[in-house]
């Protein structure tokens, strides 16, 4: 089925070629193709909002685009669409030429937090996007069908699209921008509202979809877990600016400084007064534990292992894991044991205790 569904794209989009579908390291620096940006900068209400220098995702690459709430992720894909509102400058390149809204509407196809459908049937939602394109409702039609039955919407074809539940409504949104074939898909937080499971699903079917796709997506996220699953590549954006942007399993795990380490779960800070190295060390709490045996041979530090001494605060019993918290001499250390730690393994509230943390992380800046 994908490889009707690649082999159909090609013919459909000359622009897309067998190199612009690769998935090696080359395709990251391939400027030809894709989506990206020069020296963009966007402004509003007196200040700016976004600072980017400089962008690029490849035709068959996705780029998770990963921050905290106002960091200006949406501000960036509005920008790189040419969909903004706001003073924007600098140069949008599609395909390596400088891009015209034109081109662009004809390049794009974007999905939104909230899935936005017409009245009609699912089908009919999901063929719309290629007769907004101009194409009759037969070809739509067949043209739409493979990726309906790609992405397990066929036995819902015929319902009424108003009576579909969330997920099953941004299926159907995510099929529409599959199925006009985009050479650039760009992603608002699609998953943000849907349970684990629908968001699982989703997520894998739209990773199976894409795969072998000439198509340069980025999504919008401040989920790790998304950006895991779903792109390749992920850049860090914090307060409109690009922290940090490489494959995404090395970024997700080399946090550069304070503010990527807690946007990446890294949120035990250890500076050089704690632990005596010379940069500050971050932590995942799953990654720091109380050694409740005082002869405890994993008490041992070693270059992966800190060992820090503090006082116990607090305990709480999260079902899957007990947190326990710890204050130091610089500031509190949150632990997470998996399960149940019995209340009567730990020592008492406000005693003397040593925290063991292992792969922690130096970062740059000693902040
Ligand atoms: N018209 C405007 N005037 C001034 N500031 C604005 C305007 N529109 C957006 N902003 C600000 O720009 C910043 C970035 O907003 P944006 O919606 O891009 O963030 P985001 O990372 O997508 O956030 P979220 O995850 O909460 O959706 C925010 O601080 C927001 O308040």
């Amino acid at each position: 089925m994908r490889h009707d569904l690649a082999a159909d794209r090609v013919r459909r989009e000359p622009v897309a070629d067998s190199d612009a579908t690769a998935t090696d390291s080359a395709a990251v620096s391939d400027l030809s193709t894709g989506i990206g940006c020069r020296d963009l900068r966007v402004h509003a209400g007196g200040r700016e909002l976004l600072s980017a220098p400089e962008l690029h995702v490849a035709s068959g690459r996705t780029l998770a685009v990963l921050g905290p709430n106002g960091a200006g992720k949406s501000t960036l894909l509005r920008a790189l669409g040419l969909l903004s509102s706001h003073r924007v400058s600098g140069q949008i390149l599609l395909d390596g030429r400088p891009a015209t809204r034109s081109l662009m509407r004809d390049a794009i196809a974007a999905v939104l937090q909230r899935p936005i459908l017409r009245r009609g049937t699912v089908a009919a939602n999901v063929i719309s996007g290629l007769r907004f394109r101009g194409m009759s409702r037969r070809e739509a039609r067949i043209r739409a069908w493979p990726w309906i039955e790609a992405l397990g919407l066929a036995p819902l074809a015929d319902r009424d699209a108003r009576s579909l539940s969330i997920g099953e409504a941004q299926r159907v949104s995510i099929t529409r921008a599959l199925a006009v074939g985009p050479r650039v898909l760009l992603l608002d937080e699609p998953f943000s509202g849907l349970d684990s499971t629908t968001r699982a699903d989703l997520l894998a079917d739209l990773r199976a979809a894409l795969t072998g796709q000439p198509t340069a997506t980025i999504l919008v996220t401040h989920d790790r877990e998304e950006a895991l699953a779903l792109a390749e590549d992920t850049a860090l954006l914090i307060d409109g600016r690009i922290r940090q942007h490489g494959p995404t399993a090395q970024v997700l795990d080399h946090p550069s400084d304070a503010d990527t380490a807690r946007l990446l779960g890294y949120t035990n800070l250890l500076p050089p007064a704690l632990t005596g190295r010379t940069l500050t060390l971050a932590a995942r709490p799953e990654h720091t534990q109380l050694l409740l045996d005082p002869s405890d041979s994993h008490a041992v530090q070693t270059d992966d292992v800190r060992v820090v001494t503090g006082t116990l605060r607090r305990t709480v019993a999260l079902g899957i894991a007990t947190r326990v918290d710890v204050d130091t001499s610089t500031g509190p250390l949150t632990c997470l044991h998996p399960g149940d730690v019995l209340t009567t393994e730990l020592p008492p509230i406000g005693s003397h205790v040593r925290v063991r943390i292992r792969h922690a992380r130096s970062l740059i800046t000693a902040d």
